[in-house]
Parts: C-alpha cells; sequence; structure tokens
C-alpha cells in the first residue's frame, strides 16, 4: 500500500553497510531502507502489545478502509525536531500518524491514522502539522477526510506546541464543518482535549471495549469528585452510544466500526456542492406491491397501542437481497426518535422518524438535539429529509424542564425551519401540539405533506382534551350519580371524530394530501423526483443564531 515497497525484512544492517550513496543503485537502495523503516515505525513490543488487546495498527486499519492498492502516503518522512527529555535519540519517521489519500467504493477521500505503537500515538508538532497538512488537502479537493483517533492525547514532552496543533486541527474542523464531511474512528484512547476534533466532526464512530473518550480520565475524577469509575463505564462505547450521545455507532469490532463508515459514506456526497450518489435511481417500481400492503394494517386501531415505526420505514426504502437499503445513526441514543439514512429510488434519503415503541414517541431533549443534528447534518450535504410523525407532545417532568426543554427542544425547530433540501413529511398517527409544529410540519417549510387517514392531528389527544373541556359537565354527572365513564367515552368519540383527524389540517392545506399507507412509497418517490431541482436559499447573513 505504500508507494514504495519495503524490502523483505532482512539482516538490515548487513544491508546498509554495501549501500554505496554515490552510485544511483546505492539511492535507490537507501529509499528502499528508508520505506522499510517507515513501515516499522512502532517496535515489534509495541505493535505485539497492540494486537494483544485486540486492537489493529494504523497500517493496518487503513488497509482495511481504503479500496486496495490506491493509499498514498503523504509526509511519510517527517519527523520530529523536538530535543527535550532525550527525545532527539528517537526520531521514527512519521512521528507516529501515517496520512494520506486514496479511495472507498472509488471516491477520493483523505485520511490520517494515529500510531499508538509510536509515542503512545501522542501528537506533538510534527504529528500535529501533518494532520493539519491532509485536513487543508481534503478541503482543497473536496473530499471527506476520516481520522482514526488511537491516541495518548497532547505528546507531554512538547508542550504547549502539542496544544496549538490541536487548536490548528479544532479550526479546520470548524471550517470545513458543513464543507466536506468529516468522519471520526475512535479506536482506542481519545483524551483531554482531544476528544474536541472528533465531537466537531460530523459523525463519531466507535469500538465496543477498545475505544475510550474522556475529559479527564478515571484517577482524576476520583481525586476531584470522589468518584470510582472505570475507563468503560466513564467513557467507553457503550457510554457513548447510549448516555452521552457522542457517538453515532458503536462497532462490535475494528471491521464493523470500518464497515460503517464506509456505508455512512455511500449516502453523502464528497462536498456540499455535490449531490449525493445515486444507485439506479429513477427505477422504482411504482406499482403496489406486497410490501406496500402491509402499510395498511400496521396501525393499530387503539391509539394508546405501539408498533414499531422501524417497520414503516422499512417498507417503504428500497431494498434487495441484503435487506432494506437503510443505515440507522445514533440507534441506542434517544430511541424515541429514529434518524438514519437510506435511498428511495435509489436518491440518498435522511429519514427521522418518532419511535411509538419508545416513550411512546415523545419528544425529549436527548431526542430533539439527536434529531436536530441529523436534520442539520443532512441539509449542509444536500441530502432531501423525509420525516414520519407519530408523536404524542414534549415529555413531562421538572428534570425536562431544568434541564432546558424551551432552548434545547428549540434546536429542532431551529434545524427543521433552517433546512432548505426538500423535506416530506408523513404522519402516521398522531401530531399533537407544539410536537406537531416540530416534527417538519408545513409551517416549517415542509415542501410536501402527507397524512395516513390514521392520522390525529390536534392540539392534545382525546382524553386530555375531554378532562379540560368537559371538567364541569363531568363533574356534574358525577354530582347526579350518573355514568361517568359513559359520558367520557361519548365525548371522547365526539373530540375524535370531530377534531383528531387529518381533514381539518388536509382543508387549510397544512396537509397536500391524506393518502392510503400502501401509496407512501410512491407519493415519497415522486415528491423526491419532483424536488430534485429544489433551489431555496436562507436570507443573507452572516449566519444564524441556533439556541445552543
Ligand atoms: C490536549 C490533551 O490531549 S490533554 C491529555 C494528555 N494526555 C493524557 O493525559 C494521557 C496520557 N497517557 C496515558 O494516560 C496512557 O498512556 C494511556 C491511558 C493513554 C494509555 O495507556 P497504556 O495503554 O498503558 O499505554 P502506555 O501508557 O504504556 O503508553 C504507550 C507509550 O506511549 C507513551 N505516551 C502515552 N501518552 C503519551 C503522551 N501524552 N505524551 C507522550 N508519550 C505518551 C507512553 O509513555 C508509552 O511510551 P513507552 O512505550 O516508551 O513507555
Amino acid at each position: 500500500m505504500a508507494t514504495e515497497q519495503a524490502p523483505a525484512d532482512a539482516d538490515q544492517s548487513e544491508a546498509d553497510q554495501t549501500i554505496d550513496l554515490t552510485t544511483t543503485a546505492g539511492k535507490l537502495a537507501d529509499l528502499k531502507r528508508r520505506v522499510a523503516e517507515v513501515a516499522h515505525a512502532g517496535s515489534e513490543r509495541a505493535v505485539d502489545k497492540q494486537h494483544a488487546r485486540g486492537k489493529k495498527t494504523a497500517r493496518e486499519r487503513l488497509e482495511m478502509l481504503l479500496d486496495e492498492g490506491t493509499f498514498i502516503e503523504m509526509d511519510k518522512y517527517a519527523r520530529h525536531r523536538s530535543n527535550q527529555f532525550g527525545q532527539e535519540k528517537n526520531r521514527p519517521y512519521g512521528d507516529g500518524v501515517v496520512t494520506g489519500y486514496g479511495t472507498i467504493d472509488g471516491r477520493q477521500v483523505a485520511v490520517f491514522a494515529q500510531d499508538f505503537t509510536v509515542f503512545g500515538g501522542s501528537l506533538g508538532e510534527v504529528f500535529g502539522e501533518k494532520i493539519v497538512k491532509v485536513m487543508d488537502f481534503a478541503m482543497k479537493i473536496g473530499c471527506p477526510v476520516i481520522g482514526l483517533n488511537d491516541s495518548g492525547g497532547a505528546r507531554i514532552q512538547e508542550g504547549v506546541v502539542s496544544l496549538g496543533l490541536y487548536g490548528e486541527i479544532f479550526f479546520r474542523n470548524v471550517r470545513a464543518s458543513g464543507v466536506i464531511p468529516q468522519i471520526s474512528l475512535v479506536m482506542g484512547p481519545c483524551a483531554g482535549g482531544a476528544v474536541y476534533s472528533p465531537a466537531i466532526t460530523d459523525f463519531t464512530v466507535m469500538v465496543d471495549q477498545t475505544s475510550h473518550m474522556f475529559i479527564t480520565g478515571p484517577d482524576v475524577i476520583k481525586t476531584v469528585t470522589g468518584e470510582d469509575v472505570g475507563f468503560e463505564e466513564l467513557g467507553g462505547a457503550k457510554t457513548h452510544n447510549t448516555k452521552s450521545g457522542v457517538a453515532h455507532y458503536m462497532g462490535s469490532d475494528e471491521q464493523d466500526a470500518i464497515d460503517y463508515v464506509k456505508a455512512l459514506l455511500s449516502y453523502l456526497p464528497s462536498n456540499n456542492m455535490e449531490t449525493p450518489p445515486s444507485y439506479d435511481e429513477g427505477q422504482a417500481d411504482l406499482t403496489v406491491t406486497d410490501e406496500d400492503r402491509w402499510l395498511d394494517t400496521c396501525i393499530p386501531d387503539s391509539p394508546n397501542v405501539p408498533y414499531d415505526m422501524h417497520q414503516v420505514i422499512e417498507h417503504i426504502v428500497d431494498g434487495g437481497e441484503d435487506g432494506p437499503d437503510w443505515l440507522e445513526v445514533q440507534p441506542l441514543f434517544a430511541p424515541n426518535i429514529i434518524t438514519g439514512f437510506a435511498r428511495i429510488d435509489g436518491m440518498s434519503v435522511g429519514v427521522v422518524a418518532n419511535q411509538p415503541m419508545q416513550f411512546a414517541g415523545t419528544l425529549d431533549i436527548d431526542a430533539s438535539e439527536k434529531a436536530a443534528r441529523f436534520v442539520r447534518t443532512c441539509d449542509c450535504f444536500n441530502v432531501p429529509v423525509l420525516t414520519f410523525v407519530d408523536v404524542p407532545g414534549f415529555l413531562p417532568g421538572t428534570s425536562q424542564e431544568w434541564d432546558g426543554i424551551i432552548r434545547r427542544g428549540a434546536k429542532l425547530i431551529y434545524a427543521y425551519g433552517e433546512a432548505t433540501v426538500p423535506k416530506i413529511t408523513v404522519i402516521t398517527r398522531k401530531a399533537y401540539g407544539g410536537a406537531y409544529d416540530v416534527m417538519g410540519s408545513k409551517h416549517l417549510g415542509a415542501d410536501i405533506n402527507l397524512a395516513w387517514p390514521t392520522g390525529q392531528i390536534a392540539v392534545m389527544g382525546a382524553q386530555g382534551a375531554v378532562n379540560i373541556l368537559y371538567r364541569k359537565e363531568l363533574a356534574a354527572v358525577a354530582a347526579e350519580g350518573g355514568d361517568v365513564d359513559a359520558k367520557r367515552a361519548e365525548l371522547i368519540a365526539h373530540y375524535e371524530e370531530t377534531l383528531a383527524n387529518p381533514y381539518i389540517a388536509a382543508e387549510r392545506g397544512y396537509i397536500d394530501t391524506v393518502i392510503t399507507p400502501s401509496n407512501t412509497r410512491m407519493n415519497v418517490v415522486r415528491a423526491l423526483r419532483a424536488l430534485k431541482n429544489k433551489r431555496e436559499t436562507l436570507p443573507p447573513k452572516k449566519h444564524g443564531n441556533i439556541p445552543l
């Protein structure tokens, strides 16, 4: 995979002695020797230790990630210039990070892979300069940059210079945000300030058991707060995929994590000036199939009975022998909302959907932030947003209020309102209260709004509404010894008939049309085709002020 072939492991010192640098043959032999040194920058002991932990080396990982034979390494002869703490005696080629470019599924990408076998992958001046250079290169040519993180953090011996280079990387992460996709694979430690580069990138993928992210480690935490916590519990892949929402996917092993990144890239354009790649576009069968007909039966008669929104999504997106063309993002975090990429009619689509199986599909802080971030990611990279709505409202509770559901829930409104990509919304069942507005409503600029006849678009559910509207009447029935439950049922039926349906919204054009569920795929395909050339721009401004 290097541009020069490394010689087989022979007795190197003997070979070195025979190199005559005054001849061309000698100079070529010298280059070969250096190439071999580059490839074996980490000691055998460090490589063995890496493997014993179930981790691959930086070069092995790049081989797994990139198309075979496409990697071109940059700065392989770079070495640190530090002469502190005896560092001048050890100047391995590459300085602990492998950088360069290659292809994934034939598409150009730039990469850097931190090499834990050299100085623990710690970031010094030259190491940092190499990353900065490859990021600048990716920006110039408009291709995604993928960072493989496995590092002890700032190289302690190089002091503030290391911190300066972290800052240079963060700065570029910010400037590249929304221009080129940035993806972080965390495949070992990622500690202290180092975590903020992955945090700014579009996606962070971790590996179960072998990757950790934290600002301060267990020892510091013990000293400062007295808490006893291990690496895994504090900042392992499970923690960041389920609790903190820092990560977007937990790979079961390194191969799984890498495969996820490759799949992710297949839904994204190379930069914000391009549209995402499409596969067999325009080939969708628009007749109603058995898969489509399943949708006519999936909504339970009782509004209190859940159903799995994953199944709805899977019946609408493209599919083949390998199953639905669907890649969930943050599947383990805030599962009351589903986010992920799909292909419909061969086109890339970002799906946001309430999940009635979790907290009845209510919106809470985590769900709002998860979906807001996802909608903005789609909008950056010209991916249309398809929303499925079954939401009974925002989650009530003091913890939600005190943790800021007002400003944090507002992010989702902001994200939908700001997005100029095609926006298509399907209301399958409940769309209650403020949550109706939030979830891709016409009022927030959605282009096509569809509802199923099972849709209930109202300020609140029938039960709650009747209890408020008819409190006095119900109390009077109770006082007279009448049948309160029968009266309530009668009032609920009346409310459902008059208000909890999709037709009032449709009368006003808030819903473009009410469709038979089995016609959803056909309607979505036609809408995507119609909206393909949608052009909408925001008023000129420096940038908006999303509540953070
Ligand atoms: C902005 C910031 O990044 S602030 C954060 C600064 N970094 C830190 O606080 C983490 C410091 N490092 C560590 O705590 C540990 O090395 C860990 C947890 C990352 C990994 O531990 P282990 O897997 O046991 O690896 P180990 O400690 O042996 O490190 C491997 C080698 O990398 C070196 N190394 C690790 N981190 C650093 C570092 N930050 N700077 C310089 N060298 C480092 C180690 O000295 C060791 O060198 P050696 O093989 O010559 O003995």
